[in-house]
Order: C-alpha cells, then structure tokens, then sequence
C-alpha cells in the first residue's frame, strides 16, 4: 500500500454553528460548506476547505457534531469538553488492499468499510494500534469529481 494525501483532519465538536463562526472570525475561513447529516455515521458534518495554489482540493477541517446519543463520538466529547481533533484521514488508490494491509499487521479495524463523506469507501483504524490517532483510511476520489461541498 502507498500513503496518499491528508484528506483532512476530524475535529469533534459540541455545535457546528459555533465552530463555523470560530472558523470564520477567529481563523479567516472563507470556504466552509453547508452541514449536513450522516445518520449512517451518526455524525452532522461540514467541511472547512482550505486553498492551494494549485486550485486542487487543500486537507479539509471536518467539523463532526453528535447526532443524537449513540454518536461515536460522544464518549470523545465527553473526554473532551472543548471538543479537537479526533482523527486524521489519509487517501489511498485501494481501499481493499488497505484494509489487506492493516489486518495483516494486526491492526485493529473499527467495523466494516463504508461510503464516507465523499462519496468513497472508508474504514477506521483502532487509535490503540495508531500511536494514539484514531485512523480514517479513504479511497481518493475519482479525478474531477468535486467533494469539495
Ligand atoms: C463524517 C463521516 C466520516 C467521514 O467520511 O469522514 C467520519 O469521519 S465519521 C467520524 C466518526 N466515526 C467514528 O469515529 C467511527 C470509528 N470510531 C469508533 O469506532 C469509536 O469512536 C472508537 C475509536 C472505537 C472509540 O470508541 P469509544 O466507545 O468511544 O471507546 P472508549 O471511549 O472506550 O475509548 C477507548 C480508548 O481509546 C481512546 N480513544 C477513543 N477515541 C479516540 C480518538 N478519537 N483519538 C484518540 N484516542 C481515542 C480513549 O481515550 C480510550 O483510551 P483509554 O482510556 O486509555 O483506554
Ligand atoms: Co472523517
């Protein structure tokens, strides 16, 4: 397996119209999308988009709010009051030889793959077996499909 780009960076949060206001007055934000829900994920997300020069995609901020108790991200929010980052999520070209990759390390996969925020396949690696970092692996988009919201 080859590690492609930082596709972006999940941060929890208790209100994402709070951390939509924090990201636009305190940090200058001036590409953030629309929320919306992802029951399957148990997640309310948006996405903060940042620049490049090349006008390719940047590493996003994912805003993610609990939709309701059995979120999987309450138990983080409860560790963490202020919310922060809850996992990095890295691209690669196959999702299959991925997951291959990080069972045949013994690396603990959370669940079963999935179609994330962009529309591809995802699976999350276990924070324990990730130097601490709860891991989302993702499979790149097609070129020119725009998953930027
Ligand atoms: C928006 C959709 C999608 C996308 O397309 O991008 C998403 O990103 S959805 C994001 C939300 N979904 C997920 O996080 C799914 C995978 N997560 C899980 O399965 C669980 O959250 C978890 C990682 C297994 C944790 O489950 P939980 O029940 O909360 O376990 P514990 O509270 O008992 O924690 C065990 C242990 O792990 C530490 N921990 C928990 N979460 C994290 C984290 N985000 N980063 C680092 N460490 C984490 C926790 O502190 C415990 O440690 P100890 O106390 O030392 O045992
Ligand atoms: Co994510």
């Amino acid at each position: 397996m080859k590690l492609g780009r930082l596709n972006h960076i999940g941060i929890a949060t208790h209100s994402i119209a709070d951390s939509i206001k924090h990201y636009r007055k305190v940090m200058g934000a001036a590409d953030i999308s629309e929320p919306f829900d992802m029951e399957e994920q148990g997640v309310k997300v948006c996405f903060v988009n940042t620049p490049t020069e090349s006008g390719m995609n940047g590493t996003q901020i994912e805003l993610i709010e609990p939709l309701d108790g059995s979120s999987p991200i309450n138990n983080f929010l409860e560790d963490h009051p202020l919310g922060g980052q809850h996992h990095v999520c890295f691209e690669v070209e196959d999702i299959v030889e991925a997951r291959v990759w990080f069972e045949e390390q013994g690396k603990r996969i959370l669940g079963p793959t999935r179609i994330g925020a962009h529309g591809t396949p995802i699976f999350f690696v276990h924070p324990k077996d990730m130097m601490g970092n709860l891991t989302e692996i993702m499979e790149t988009p097609k070129e020119g499909s725009d998953w930027s919201n």
